[in-house]
């Protein structure tokens, strides 16, 4: 705090705000704005007032309370100009919105962004640019949608040691494996009821593959231990390969499948493993309550302890909550002519590579039903140093079945004993190899 922002606030001025996309989310947060303008206004000190909306396709029909004047396809002509003192980014994706933002804070302005991607994969040169032009750069929205999420890790735990952080961060394939789950819909159906609703990306793949997920879980990871984490240091599977079976799977063994992100420090605190994958939990598990489009996040550490956060991570409305929380900060900070706390990277720490980490799978088998078959398939698991928490026989005859949970091992262990079974002459399929936290000894 405290350094003077470049461009100067003028006392009994509105500040001007430029808004980039006026999409699912661009759409409410004009609403947002004009509904709440006199509030706004008082809480900030001074009034906020659109100078324009930059958009792809002009003839298209907004149904935004706004002058159509203010709507402009000239996105770089609007982020350059002189009266402009806040930008607003939604717009997702890495360019244009890369260039766009770095000629705002070029500009003096300072810039509140949803966009997950883009800071996950070039956060360090948009961090620099807002130093070098002492501006903000918030994004709230970019990490659990209207959960206070980004804030608390950066501000209210600045001062303690996190250890973990895990939890749900997308909303559309929690969308989708909840409607797998309880309705039994196909994953495509799931997929166009969270796209119908505004959950999902514009383009979906970033959901349903994890990518998403992963430039959250890059975001949280860097902002938890202080350090510079980018999508790619993230392992990433993503929910397309989740069949029936492995949600069938989990229900007779009393658990849900989710798609969830962990960043964890080693236990010598000098690596850090982020990671992105499907997972069984147990029902009674806290966040195997969390259904549709909710997104839920337990950050454990040193003094605190273990806290939850829990909220709409996904839709229009609830996103642009979070952006205009920013667009009041930094209209604040405008006023008061300072900013708001930076990057803190000081650690660099290296990243943990997935190999190492200590998991635990479950695994049905479709096994020739006969005896010694358990004796060949529990020799597998030994050989590679894995061991069996409990197995169990289904079925009878071509319909016998084998499923096996492990208890912790190296991921890079567990793998290797996958490909071994599947090469078992005993083993006619291996059915559904997922990954179980929360259960137990982790
Ligand atoms: N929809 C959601 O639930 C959430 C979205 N976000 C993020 O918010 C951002 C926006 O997402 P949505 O509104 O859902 O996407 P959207 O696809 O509904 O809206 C994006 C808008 O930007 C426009 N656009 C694209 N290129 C442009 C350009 N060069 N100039 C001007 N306009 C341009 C598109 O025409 C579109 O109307 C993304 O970064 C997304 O990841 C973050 C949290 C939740
Ligand atoms: N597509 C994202 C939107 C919010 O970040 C999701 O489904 O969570
Ligand atoms: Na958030």
């Amino acid at each position: 705090m405290g350094e003077q922002s470049s461009k100067p606030y003028k006392p009994g001025q509105p500040l001007k705000v430029a808004l980039l996309g006026c999409g699912t989310v661009g759409t409410e947060v004009v609403r947002l704005l004009v509904e709440s303008h006199g509030d706004l206004a008082a809480r900030i000190g001074a009034p906020l007032e659109l100078a324009g909306i930059a958009i792809r396709r002009p003839g298209r029909h907004r149904d935004v309370p706004v002058d159509p004047d203010l709507f402009t396809t000239d996105a770089a002509g609007l982020v350059r100009r002189p009266d402009v003192d806040l930008v607003v980014e939604v717009i997702g994706g890495i360019e244009p919105a890369r260039s766009l933002l770095l000629a705002a804070m070029d500009n003096g302005a300072s810039v509140v962004t949803a966009n997950k991607a883009l800071l996950a994969a070039d956060g360090a040169t948009l961090f620099a640019a807002a130093d070098r032009n002492g501006v903000d750069l918030y994004y709230e929205a970019a990490v659990g949608g209207a959960i206070p999420l980004i804030r608390p890790l950066r501000e209210s735990l600045a001062g303690d040691r996190i250890r973990r952080v895990l939890g749900i961060v997308n909303g559309t394939t929690n969308y989708i494996l909840d409607r797998m789950d309880t309705s039994g819909v196909s994953f495509e159906e799931a997929l166009e009821e969270a796209q119908a609703l505004g959950y999902a990306e514009p383009d979906p793949t970033a959901d349903v593959e994890g990518f998403d997920a992963a430039a959250k879980a890059a975001i949280l990871a860097g902002l938890a231990f202080h350090t510079r984490v980018t999508a790619s240091d993230v392992h990433r599977e993503g929910i397309t390969q989740v069949s029936a079976t492995d949600v069938a799977s989990a229900k007779a063994m009393g658990c849900v499948v989710k798609l969830l992100a962990i960043a964890e420090l080693t236990p010598d605190g000098k690596r850090v493993g982020v990671r992105v994958h499907p997972a069984m939990i147990p029902r009674t598990h806290p966040l195997a309550s969390v259904r549709e489009a909710y997104n839920a996040v337990f950050v454990e550490s040193a003094a605190a302890g273990q806290l939850m956060f829990y909220g709409a991570g996904a839709g229009g409305a609830p996103t642009a909550s979070a952006v205009l929380g920013d667009l009041v900060t930094v209209a604040r900070n405008r006023v008061r002519g300072h900013r708001g706390s930076g990057e803190s990277t000081y650690a660099s720490v290296e990243v943990h590579p997935m190999g190492d980490t200590l998991t635990r799978y479950h695994i049905s088998l479709d096994v020739v039903d006969r005896a010694g078959v358990l004796a060949s398939v529990a020799d597998v698991f030994a050989r590679h140093e894995v061991s069996i928490q409990t197995v169990r026989q289904e079925g009878r005859g071509a319909d016998a079945q084998l499923v096996v949970v492990t208890h912790q091992a190296t991921d890079r262990a567990l793998t290797a004993t996958v490909e071994d079974l599947e090469r078992l002459e005993v083993v006619r399929d291996v059915s559904s190899v997922m990954r179980v936290e929360g259960w137990g000894d982790d």
